[in-house]
């Protein structure tokens, strides 16, 4: 039987139902990040607001939660939203911007992890900080390699029973046991802000458009990125370039391509 979870297969179900994510992400990422969404095939709707949050997830596949711009009423809604997507049954991934760099993050993700992510996607110095390591990020930017993030992913996945995801040169997935490696992508996207963020709501439609496999929902919105970026990459000058290059790859991408072109290896 064919396997329905490859990133191929999984890109052509999640653009045929195009669902609804409801991206609670940051003042920076929002464009860029509906931009994402809406060319790769998804249907984004930033909606954060306290009053509203909450009802919104209820009607949405998916929910992606960003702390990139934080406030305390952005908090309350994000804490309504997902303990509305917990009571609906609906996915969430959480985006724990520079959680490591004040105690107003620190305290906020400590409370949005106790209401348990489907998927947790950061960058290396992140996903270090956020399982008790020393990282070396400053403020949003990484600067540390995804190897040494790796072991932290699969502690951090065993600990909250979920699917964490490392992003940078080289992006790791694991769900605590099985892990996946995805290369590809280029050297021009941490120079264009908020992609990680643009990838944490993409992320999200694939699990909303997948039932019960976010590890597979999670490698397919990881080799999107690494094929469209790597693509973008090669005939881009510098990041601005880059920057509609790599929504025009995303608009033009076909499950064909996707897999053959993928490079996902077991770790
Ligand atoms: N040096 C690199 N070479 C190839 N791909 C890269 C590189 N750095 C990042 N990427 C890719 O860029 C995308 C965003 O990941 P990144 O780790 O930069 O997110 P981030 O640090 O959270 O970004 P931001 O906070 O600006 O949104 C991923 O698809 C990742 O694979
Ligand atoms: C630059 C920046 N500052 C807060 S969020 C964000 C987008 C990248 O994470
Ligand atoms: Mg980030």
């Amino acid at each position: 039987m064919q396997d329905q979870t490859t990133a191929g297969n999984l890109l052509r179900t999640m653009r045929a139902n195009s669902p609804l994510v409801q991206c609670i992400t940051n003042f920076v990422a929002m464009n860029i990040a509906a931009n994402v969404m809406l060319a790769a095939g998804a249907s984004p709707a930033m909606v954060h607001a306290e009053e509203e949050a909450g009802e919104f997830a209820a009607i949405s596949g998916a929910l992606t939660i960003n702390i990139g711009t934080l406030s305390s009423g952005w908090l309350a809604g994000m804490l309504k939203a997902a303990r509305s997507a917990n009571n609906a049954g609906k996915p969430w991934v959480l985006d724990p911007v520079a959680h490591y760099a004040t105690a107003f993050r620190r305290k906020a993700v400590a409370q949005l992890l106790e209401l348990q992510p489907t998927i947790i996607r950061g960058n290396a110095s992140e996903i270090i900080a956020l399982a008790g390591g020393t990282s070396r990020g400053q403020g949003v930017d990484s600067r540390d390699a995804v190897e040494q993030a790796e072991d932290s992913a699969r502690l951090l996945a065993e600990k909250h029973g979920c699917i964490v995801a490392v992003t940078g040169v080289t992006d790791f997935v694991t769900d605590g046991q099985k892990a996946k490696r995805i290369a590809g992508g280029s050297p021009f996207m941490p120079q264009v802000t908020a992609l990680g963020c643009s990838l944490t709501c993409l992320v999200g439609a694939f699990a909303a458009a997948t039932t019960n496999a976010p590890f597979e929902a999670t490698v397919a919105a990881l080799a999107v990125f690494a094929v469209a970026g790597t693509q973008a990459g090669a005939a881009a000058d510098g990041p601005g370039s880059f920057s509609w290059r790599f929504l025009d790859a995303l608009a033009s991408l076909t499950p064909e391509v996707l897999d053959r072109e993928a490079r996902v290896t077991v770790a």
